[in-house]
């Protein structure tokens, strides 16, 4: 087994009260280097990173990603959030962290001149998969934060009409192919040109189309509905954090004939265990741009993205995909 990054690195992070978001921390001085020759992070192929401002690198060591910061303030907010819940024992934010991929701190690159001088490392989502199907959601009716700029907000508001209805968009995705051997990438472009008539059924329902027989798509429906209901259960109550501009991450394993086995039936406990109950994850991620709530209100507007998402996969789950009907 690969060696597990140790809690050592983290918190990287100093300064500053635990809950102010909006206030940068500086970064410690010394934080863990990345870039030795024993350990220099590879780039995690382009077809497992969905959206975002640039490429992950996975480190060979462990079962992580590193991903660059973020231009100021971003970076640091973002790290800032996530050294926030690690540290935190209240019983909310416990049940964020595990909503979340995990965090193993802020490491620095000890190359000379390094392309990204600073990252932050987490769990790797997609590593306990085969196969991963992937999908990029971004969350919530407002995509900007309170410090945008009116341009900025002109710009978002745009992009995608019919998010004012839906709260929630799709950013891209990651599919096998019918024969389970080459996967195919969907891009934000493809996103945006889902009418609001067919975010789900084209859309989601294209997402699902690697899932392989509609008992075993059912499954993962069930298995994405019940990682939705948990985070809604955090956001039914959670009035500490406001999420704008953030994503969740749905990923589960691809169907392959091969599952059943080349005779069409499987003998292995663990092909069966694999058909009759596919891998799937949701996590919450991106959290560039996360504020202080008020203490008081819930954050609607990622509520209202995750109410009509669970909608979305409910009416999937009672009238089924129908991937032939996808022109795209
Ligand atoms: O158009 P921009 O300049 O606002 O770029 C967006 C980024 O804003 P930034 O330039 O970093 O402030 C924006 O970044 P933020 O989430 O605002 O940090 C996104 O990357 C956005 O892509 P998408 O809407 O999530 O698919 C980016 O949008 P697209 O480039 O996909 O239009
Ligand atoms: N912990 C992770 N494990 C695996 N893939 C990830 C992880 N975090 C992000 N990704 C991939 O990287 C992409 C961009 O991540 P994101 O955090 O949204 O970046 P950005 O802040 O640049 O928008 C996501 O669409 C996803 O495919």
């Amino acid at each position: 087994m690969e060696g597990k990054p140790t809690l050592q690195s983290f918190p990287a992070l100093s300064g500053g009260s635990g809950s102010a978001l909006h206030q940068v921390k500086r970064r410690s001085k010394n934080p863990p280097k990345v870039g030795s020759p024993s350990g220099t992070p590879r780039e995690i192929d382009a077809g497992l990173v969905i959206a975002g401002h640039s490429i992950l690198y996975r480190d060979q060591q462990s079962r992580t990603v590193l991903k660059p910061f973020q231009a100021p303030p971003r970076g640091e907010k973002e790290a800032n959030f996530y050294t926030e819940i690690t540290k935190a024992a209240s019983p909310e934010t416990k049940i964020l962290k595990t909503l979340c991929p995990r965090f193993y701190g802020v490491v620095e690159s000890s190359e000379p001149n390094p392309a990204h001088s600073a990252f932050i490392r987490l769990e790797d989502l997609t590593r306990p998969f085969r196969d991963p199907c992937i999908c990029d959601i971004k969350m919530g009716r407002v995509t900007y934060d309170p410090d945008a700029t009116e341009e900025k907000k002109r710009r978002e508001s745009v992009k995608y009409l019919p998010l004012i209805n839906t709260g929630f968009q799709l950013l891209g995705c990651r599919i096998s192919s019918d024969s389970g051997s080459k996967a195919q990438n969907l891009d934000k472009k493809w996103g945006r040109s889902l009418e609001e008539d067919q975010l789900v059924n084209i859309g989601l329902g294209k997402f699902l189309s690697s899932a392989g027989p509609v008992e075993r798509n059912i499954l993962v429906i069930k298995g994405i509905l019940d990682r939705l209901l948990l985070i809604r259960d955090f956001f039914a109550v959670q009035t500490n954090y406001r999420f704008y501009a953030s994503s969740l991450l749905i990923l589960y394993e691809g169907y392959s004939p091969a599952e059943l086995g080349s005779q069409g039936s499987s003998d292995s406990e663990d092909d069966r265990s694999r058909l009759h109950e596919p891998r799937v994850d949701v996590r919450m991620i991106d959290f560039a741009h996360v504020w202080n709530g008020d203490g008081v209100n819930l954050d609607e507007n990622y509520l209202f993205g995750l109410n009509n998402l669970i909608l979305a996969f409910e009416s999937l789950l009672i009238e089924g995909t129908d991937p032939q009907a996808s022109p795209i």
